[in-house]
């Protein structure tokens, strides 16, 4: 409702500066090549936050042809509105993926399955994502290098994230970020009175407020983001479009690629097979497939293509090319979904309210501000070293993600995660009238590792999932220590004049346990299991003699030529950060690994 004495806001105009910006972001998009060449320097498969900043760097070579393959359509203008980050997943821009049903995890859940969202558009999960920029710890990445993967070290790769960046924020450690690259990197343009509560009661608690991708971790701070004036800031906004007259890039969009194609007496990969529609085609590379299709897909192409476990392509009927741990070390960063917290502010968010209001879509429409500017209800959050409480510089391994709003508050939301109907109506639906938010405690170091697996050898079929969340049951320590910080928060002096108290309707399936110790919380862990999406591992990078290695320190599929993998998929063990930022890092990275070994000066 308008408030008294307000002028309506002129909606019109704002419709024709949205129209406006739409046609000029048409305008932007990179050609889909509906022939092109027989042959190229190099394919790249999946153009999502690996493989767009792979197509960007190895076009900048003008000898080289390359082509970019992506299963996804093209990116749309409202995709970047950042308030409506989860309601993507309804739409043909994700893939749509479950695991399988669990007896130990996702119990709440429709059918006891994890519903795991991937982008399948250009940009990949770039664009279903929340924006959040993290990098992860020294430690993570000096562990990767322990493990013998040569140039992985934090000095090493900080590099990389510094060369895509371009930072406008304004707690910034000196010498941790960047400007001038193309992912542009920046603060929320709208801060609630809700997670700047959080923020100061972090701050009360005794943490520090700091970058938290600077020279320490540990505290508190909101999020710093992949956007770029109130807009998401893809991978392929920011990699792609600056590029597309490039002559010697050439992008084919709705293309599934099915097979990767050897030269089998030289084990060498020569091209791929793919679908446009229902016609078959194949396509040639001189030089290499890069294979950048995401922690689910990349192994599944592989698999489909003989490379994997030996006794599961057999008995999947698939000629084995070579015998690699393919599909397994699967790591994600779990969270405890639903930890709630009422609230007598308004402030809170609840996506119909924020849309209803006229004065936010003027806000948004004409200059990206406002409500509708924060990443789908998320606005920051805090790191933690439990295993060493008192260490300013620990390697975090638990994160609390601050959310404003409830479970009720996005009808999307727990539609997203695929809460049963049942456990919605009994827990949260009492809360669609009261203002809250939300904290995820989240898992950073899991113990816990599941794989993927064929079902068939149809392309076409989704494979079978399994995270294995809680597999290790000292994961779930992480979760209750992180209810036991939150409580801690909601007694701070901030949040007790927003008289922030736990919901305490107890989960169905939790009841029999005494509410709020520490079985409750474990038992609700493992029914409201919200996957934070950070796919990873299932191409592992190591060294030759590591049997569970899929790719070298290089990203070269090990024991084949001409085969790269170049995503989310080869980090040997998950960081402690979100995923998107170390991606496109990897991606970085691999670009200049490709031109070295090509002999093109960097
Ligand atoms: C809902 C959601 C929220 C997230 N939020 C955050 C966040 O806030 N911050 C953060 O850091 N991380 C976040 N992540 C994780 C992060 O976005 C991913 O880790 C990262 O995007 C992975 O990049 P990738 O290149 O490995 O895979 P993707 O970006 O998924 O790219 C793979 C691409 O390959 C294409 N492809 C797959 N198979 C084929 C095929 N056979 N043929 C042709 N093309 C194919 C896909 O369509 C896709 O475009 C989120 C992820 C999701 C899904």
């Amino acid at each position: 409702q308008l408030p008294k004495n307000e002028q309506y806001p002129p909606l019109f105009e704002d419709l024709l500066n949205v129209l406006q910006e739409n046609l000029a972001y048409v305008n932007r998009q990179t050609r889909d090549e509906r022939f092109g060449l027989a042959e190229y320097d190099f394919i790249i498969v999946g153009a999502g936050s690996a493989g767009a900043v792979v197509a960007n760097r190895l076009s900048e070579v003008p000898t080289w042809d390359i082509l970019l393959m992506e299963a996804g359509d093209e990116e749309q203008f409202l995709m970047d509105v950042p308030l409506l980050a989860n309601m993507l997943q309804f739409t043909d821009a994700n893939w749509k993926y479950k695991t399988m049903p669990s007896k130990s995890y996702c119990l709440g859940h429709v059918n006891k399955q994890c519903n795991f969202p991937r982008g399948k558009v250009m940009g990949g999960s770039s664009i279903l994502n929340y924006m959040i920029y993290t990098r992860g710890h020294r430690k993570d990445y000096d562990a990767w290098a322990d493990l013998g993967n040569v140039g992985w070290n934090s000095d090493e790769v900080l590099k990389y994230f510094l060369k895509s960046e371009d930072a406008n924020i304004t707690l910034q450690d000196h010498g941790f970020h960047q400007k001038g690259g193309l992912l542009s990197v920046t603060e929320a343009q709208y801060k609630s009175k809700l997670a700047k509560a959080f923020v100061q009661s972090g701050y009360e608690l005794g943490y520090p407020v700091r970058d938290l991708n600077g020279n320490s971790q540990i505290g508190f701070n909101f999020h710093q983001l992949t956007m770029k004036n109130g807009l998401r800031h893809s991978t392929n906004v920011a990699f792609l479009q600056p590029i597309r007259k490039r002559k010697n890039l050439f992008v084919k969009k709705n293309c599934h690629v099915t097979k990767i194609l050897f030269d089998e007496t030289k084990l060498k990969a020569i091209g791929v097979e793919y679908y446009k529609g229902k016609n078959k085609y194949r396509v040639f590379a001189r030089k290499e497939v890069i294979v950048s299709a995401g922690a689910i897909n990349s192994p599944q192409l592989l698999m489909l293509s003989g490379i994997g476990p030996k006794d599961h392509l057999t008995s999947k009927g698939i000629n084995v090319i070579q015998d690699l741990p393919v599909g397994r070390n699967l790591m994600d960063h779990v969270a405890l979904g639903g930890l709630t917290y009422i609230v007598n502010d308004t402030s809170s968010i609840t996506t119909n309210r924020i849309l209803e209001n006229p004065f936010n879509l003027h806000e948004y429409m004409m200059y990206h501000k406002g409500p509708i500017a924060i990443p789908g209800g998320t606005e920051a959050l805090a790191l933690f070293d439990l295993d060493h409480p008192n260490d300013v510089n620990g390697h975090p391994n638990l994160e609390l993600l601050f959310i404003n709003g409830a479970v009720s508050s996005d009808e999307t939301l727990r539609k997203s995660f695929g809460i049963d109907d049942k456990v919605y109506n009994r827990v949260f639906k009492k809360t669609e009238q009261k203002n809250a938010f939300m904290i995820f405690p989240m898992i950073m170091r899991p113990k816990s590792k599941g794989w993927i697996e064929l079902k068939d050898r149809n392309p076409f079929r989704y494979p079978a999932i399994y995270p294995n969340y809680f597999s290790d049951e000292k994961d779930l320590d992480i979760i209750v220590a992180g209810v036991r910080i939150s409580e801690q928060l909601s007694k701070m002096k901030t949040m007790r004049s927003f008289n922030a108290k736990l919901w305490d309707i107890p989960i169905l399936g939790c009841e029999h346990l005494q509410f709020n110790s520490d079985n409750y919380w474990k038992c609700a862990a493992r029914h409201l299991t919200f996957t934070i999406y950070h796919l990873s591992g299932t191409c592992k990078m190591g060294p030759t003699k590591d049997p569970t290695a899929v790719v070298d320190s290089r990203l070269r599929v090990q024991g084949i030529k001409g085969l790269r993998v170049i995503d989310a998929s080869i980090m040997p063990e998950i960081i402690s950060a979100h995923t998107n930022a170390p991606t496109i890092m990897i991606a970085e990275k691999g670009s200049d690994l490709i031109k070295e070994d090509w002999g093109v000066i960097i």
